[in-house]
């Protein structure tokens, strides 16, 4: 049994629903489908999801949702349209998605969470009837009824273990299933989102539960290519990843999968393949635990930006017991978690992303690290990109920190930190910003050209 997840660029549009029907008649296997809710048609276009959360902010500040309303419902009717559906089914998406606007706002998260989620519902809902009307059973589930139970986190769920087992019974399903992602049910049966482009998170824990023999992940591009392609043109494709490769990449900027879809399939040894909707032949990319390793030190390159570091030095620092615990439980008091922590005899720099200190006092916060450890020096530096150089041979090839970091040099990009080591399978460079573009694609000349 496979477990597929199509992406909101595989179900923007009818054109898009007829590919993943032909994709499903390939292959008997593909017995559960697990849909985000329709994404972008082009550039300009706006995915169904972020319409829904501006549709439930207007609501909850009082404000018309009109056009909102109108384009979402549009979304749904447009496919609809374009595939000969009956009517019914657009009518009962509209009446369920008014009735939802309509409800209790008492709990103004739990609301956007219900908002969020019905992105995905619906298209499920849709998905199933297409499938129907073209001649495969198939009939919509609902995560609660499934038994996908999630922490009460709004827009930050984690499976709850106990989902495992309930979901083992997607497999006596007669039909295909079709299972909205993106979202389960807390224990007291509230809605609640993963974190964005979460749908794959749910792809994998269905796959778990299932324990399915493949998890197939279908989204817009051939494979998982060795550098994000909106910066390096046509980059050189992947065709094999470890589950530690691929985590590293994903959480480091690599989009196509989400960072945390990877342990609930690495935990039940199940393998990802990625695959392109628009292009299903080509082999895409497989993700497992090991791969044969001979395409050199570096799998990929990721970038993200968005980070700040805070630096504090102070002289015999190393001396200094419980020194790092007393930082950190500053930052616990205002709620501050960390991406990095590389030190050194006297520094300690800690690497974090900066939207946590949006409604922070920096001042206060940095007086408070100097006065209550009585540091030399504490001060924050904004606006850091972090580029991850990942692959597995690394542990078995000596220089690459060299060829990597006179790669950098070469092309004028300064090294802000470096930390090697914590990984065995990546090392990471904090560059401003403004040179992330630079430096990614100067470190991919010297890995992949
Ligand atoms: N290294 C990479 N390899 C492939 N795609 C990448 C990479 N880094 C970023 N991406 C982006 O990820 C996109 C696919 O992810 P996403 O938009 O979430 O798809 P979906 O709609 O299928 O969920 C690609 O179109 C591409 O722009
Ligand atoms: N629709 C949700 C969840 C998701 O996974 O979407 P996509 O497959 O389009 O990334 C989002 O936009 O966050």
């Amino acid at each position: 049994m496979k477990v597929v997840k199509f992406g909101g660029s595989s179900l923007a549009s009818g054109q898009q629903l007829e590919k993943v029907l032909q994709i499903l008649k390939d292959d008997k296997e593909r017995r559960v489908v697990v849909v985000s809710a329709p994404g972008k048609r082009n550039e300009r276009d706006t995915k169904v999801t972020d319409l829904l959360i501006s549709c439930g902010e207007k609501v909850l500040a009082g404000k018309d949702p009109g056009e909102e309303v109108a384009q979402v419902i549009a979304r749904y009717a447009d496919i609809a349209r374009e595939l000969d559906l009956s009517s019914d089914i657009i009518t009962q998406i509209k009446q369920d998605f008014l009735e939802l606007l309509d409800g209790n706002k008492e709990n103004a998260h739990s609301f956007m969470e219900a908002v969020k989620a019905s992105g995905e519902d619906n298209n499920a809902k849709l998905v199933a009837a297409f499938l129907t009307a073209r001649g495969l059973k198939a009939v919509y589930v609902n995560p609660q009824e499934a038994g996908l139970i999630v922490t009460d986190e709004p827009g930050n769920a984690q499976v709850l273990p106990e989902s495992y087992d309930r979901l083992q019974l997607l497999r006596e399903y007669e039909d295909i299933v079709v299972f909205p992602g993106f979202f389960g049910y807390s224990k007291s049966g509230d809605v609640v989102t993963f974190s964005r482009s979460g749908s794959d998170i749910t792809g994998a824990i269905v796959a778990n539960g299932v324990k399915a023999s493949v998890y197939e992940n279908f989204t817009d591009v051939d494979a998982v290519y060795t550098v994000n392609p909106t910066i390096v043109s046509k980059p050189k494709e992947i065709s094999m990843l470890t589950y530690r490769e691929m985590r590293e990449l994903s959480y480091a900027g690599f989009s196509v999968f989400h960072a945390e879809a990877l342990i609930p399939a690495y935990r039940a040894g199940i393998p990802v393949h990625v695959k392109n909707t628009n292009n299903p032949l080509v082999p895409g990319t497989k993700i497992a635990a090991q791969r044969s390793n001979d395409n050199g030190p570096v799998v990929g390159i990721a970038n993200d930006k968005g980070f700040c570091s805070i630096y504090i030095s102070k002289y015999l620092m190393n001396k200094e017991i419980g020194f790092a615990r007393r930082i950190l439980s500053i930052l616990e008091e205002y709620g501050i978690s960390y991406e990095h922590m590389p030190s050194g005899i006297d520094d300690l720099t800690i690497i974090l992303r900066q939207d946590q200190l949006i409604h922070i006092d920096e001042g206060e916060l940095l007086a408070r690290i100097k006065e209550e450890l009585n540091a030399e020096e504490a001060v924050i530096e904004h606006d850091l990109s972090l580029i991850m150089v990942v692959g597995e041979g690394m542990r078995h090839n000596v220089g690459t920190t060299s060829r990597a970091a006179k790669a950098l040099a070469e092309a004028g990009v300064n090294i802000e930190m470096i930390n090697q080591g914590s990984s065995e399978v990546s090392m990471m460079f904090g560059v401003k910003e403004q040179f992330a573009k630079k430096a990614v694609k100067a470190l991919y000349e010297e890995f992949f050209q």
